[in-house]
């Protein structure tokens, strides 16, 4: 196991247990990744890989350790949520603004400085463009997780945590997102956009 301060290291975790109400729910996971790397968590239902999310700060720990960036994930840290893009199936978009209007709310927000230009490329990568100017209550559950990837996407970002990505997305964009997170591990190290959001 590495060292969780290795500078190398973004995410670890050390028998980290995880659970509700003090029942774990899975056996203690132990883990180190490295910008670059992607790790994919699967198995059976209920066996734990959502409650996973406490590796970055969504539930508290049970027992054991862990560190995103050599600190306790707490999502209430500006510096945290510059470095972590997290996309946990919550469904939560903001029902007046349009499917860009989304896109450019985080990429401004996350500082992007070429806003427009990643918005317009990721509505044409995730097939959105007709949509541009649609709100969420008008888009078919396929097209709203593909927006909800979109903005995960839209931002710039140390660690990307997605549960359960490929969820009601057709074989064509499951594909493709597969190839779009296998580019981005193959991109390494602080692959994303030039941003003006502070460094943790
Ligand atoms: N909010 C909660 N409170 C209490 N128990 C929960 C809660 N959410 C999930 N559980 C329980 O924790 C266990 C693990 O659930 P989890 O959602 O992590 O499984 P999963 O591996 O992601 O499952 P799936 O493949 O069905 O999405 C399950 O037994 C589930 O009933």
């Amino acid at each position: 196991m590495a060292d969780p301060h290795d500078d190398d290291v973004l995410v670890s975790a050390r028998e980290l247990s995880v659970g509700y109400a003090g029942v774990q729910v899975c056996p203690p996971v132990s883990l180190a990744l490295r910008a670059g790397q992607v790790l994919a968590v699967v198995g059976a239902n209920g066996t734990g890989k959502s409650t996973l999310r406490t590796v970055v700060g969504a539930l508290e720990p049970l027992g054991g350790q862990v560190t995103v960036l050599g600190e306790r994930p707490d999502p209430r840290d500006q510096g945290f949520r510059a470095a972590v893009a997290a996309e946990l199936g919550d469904d939560a978009v903001f029902p007046a603004l349009t499917v860009a209007e989304h896109l450019l709310l985080t990429a401004y927000g996350h500082g992007l400085t070429d806003a427009q230009e990643v918005v317009d490329g990721l509505l044409a990568e995730l097939t959105l463009e007709r949509h541009r100017n649609v709100l969420p209550h008008a888009l078919s559950s396929g097209q709203r997780r593909r927006l909800l990837l979109a903005s995960v996407l839209a931002r710039p970002r140390e660690v990307l945590v997605l549960d359960e990505p490929e969820q009601r997305l057709d074989a064509g964009m499951r594909t493709r997102l597969g190839e779009r997170l296998r580019a981005e591990g193959q991109a390494g190290p602080r692959c994303c956009w030039p941003a003006t959001t502070p460094r943790w």
